[in-house]
């Protein structure tokens, strides 16, 4: 479904330049439910953003099924944006209509694409839990309530793929347990795929595999060790639980893979490292000139 390949994002203000990506690689499978998760500053909005077709890569290849996120011309991404994606932010009340009924909210997106479907609208809001509020006004809504119909209406244009930038990051932790089974049941009954954007790795035991982002690159991988078993423990510390994830770190196409700057620091490696091979495995050790500095 998503594939990129050595993405860069370069943000170019007066006097400055960012490297917001720096020759990121993204596999993501038709179908699946994936997080991607860093530090801020890491790169993850912007990510997100080009994917969603809010922003434009600036080098490397990022495709989304049959488009080409970097050659398609403005008029098609306009298509794209209304065809293939569905999009949740951390504060959607603020797209929220407060004068209308949650229905009405939902029948809103689709009075701009020309047909308003109520029978699917008010199916999405019986897929969200919101059957029985769906002619309340959104002033009578919680905040967590006003997130499903958030939810509900990422959806009300059928689109192939969510991306959900930190759509738990202001509620309370029962409802990011509801939202998150809200995303697996549309990930599981709809085919949909799914990336999520945040910090809190508690989500990363609700999704088959977490990518971790450091600098604009993907360092390293979490796959599930068990797909089918939701609703894991949350994870402990800073680490992505063991028991429940195994970790990878990427490799991309060239063979270049990232090293925590952790382990970098410890082992006083700064730009020069030596590498051994010795039949089974790679040992990668500070240059023995550094010892001689280090004594
Ligand atoms: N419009 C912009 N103009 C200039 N620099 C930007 C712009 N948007 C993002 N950046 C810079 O790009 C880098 C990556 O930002 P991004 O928002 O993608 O990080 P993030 O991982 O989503 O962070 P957070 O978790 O804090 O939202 C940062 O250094 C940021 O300052």
């Amino acid at each position: 479904m998503i594939d990129c390949e050595g993405l860069v994002k370069i943000y170019k203000t007066d006097d400055l330049e960012v490297v917001a990506l720096q020759g990121l690689n993204l596999s993501v499978k038709d179908g699946e439910m994936m997080a991607i998760i860093g530090n801020s500053g890491s790169g993850k909005s912007t990510l997100l953003n080009i994917l969603g077709g809010l922003d434009r890569p600036s080098a490397g290849q990022v495709r989304v099924g049959p488009w080409d996120l970097l050659k398609v011309s403005d008029h098609d991404l306009v298509k794209y944006k209304r065809e293939t994606v569905g999009f949740i932010w951390q504060n959607n009340a603020r797209n929220l209509l407060p004068y209308l009924s949650a229905l009405e909210n939902v029948e809103m997106p689709m009075m701009f694409n020309g047909k308003v479907d109520r029978a699917y609208a008010k199916q999405l809001l019986e897929w969200v839990g919101l059957k029985d509020r769906m002619h309340n006004k959104l002033t009578q809504l919680s905040g967590g309530e006003q997130q499903r119909v958030a939810i509900a209406i990422s959806l009300s244009n059928r689109p192939k793929m969510l991306l959900a930038d930190e759509p738990t990051g202001s509620v309370d932790s029962r409802t990011s347990d509801i939202i998150m089974d809200i995303f697996r049941k549309f990930n599981r009954e709809l085919g949909l795929t799914i990336v999520i954007v945040t910090h809190d790795l508690s989500l990363a035991g609700k999704v088959d595999r977490v990518v971790a982002i450091r600098d604009g690159l993907t360092s390293t991988e979490f796959i599930k060790r068990n797909p089918n078993l939701d609703g894991a423990p949350p994870l402990s510390g800073v680490g992505v639980n063991d028991d429940v994830h195994e970790a990878f770190v990427v490799v991309d196409r060239v063979g270049r893979l990232q090293v925590p700057k952790e382990y970098l620091k410890q082992l006083e490696i700064g730009d020069k490292a030596t590498m051994e091979f010795d039949g089974d495995k790679i040992v990668i050790r500070a240059p023995k000139s550094n010892e001689g500095e280090s004594a």
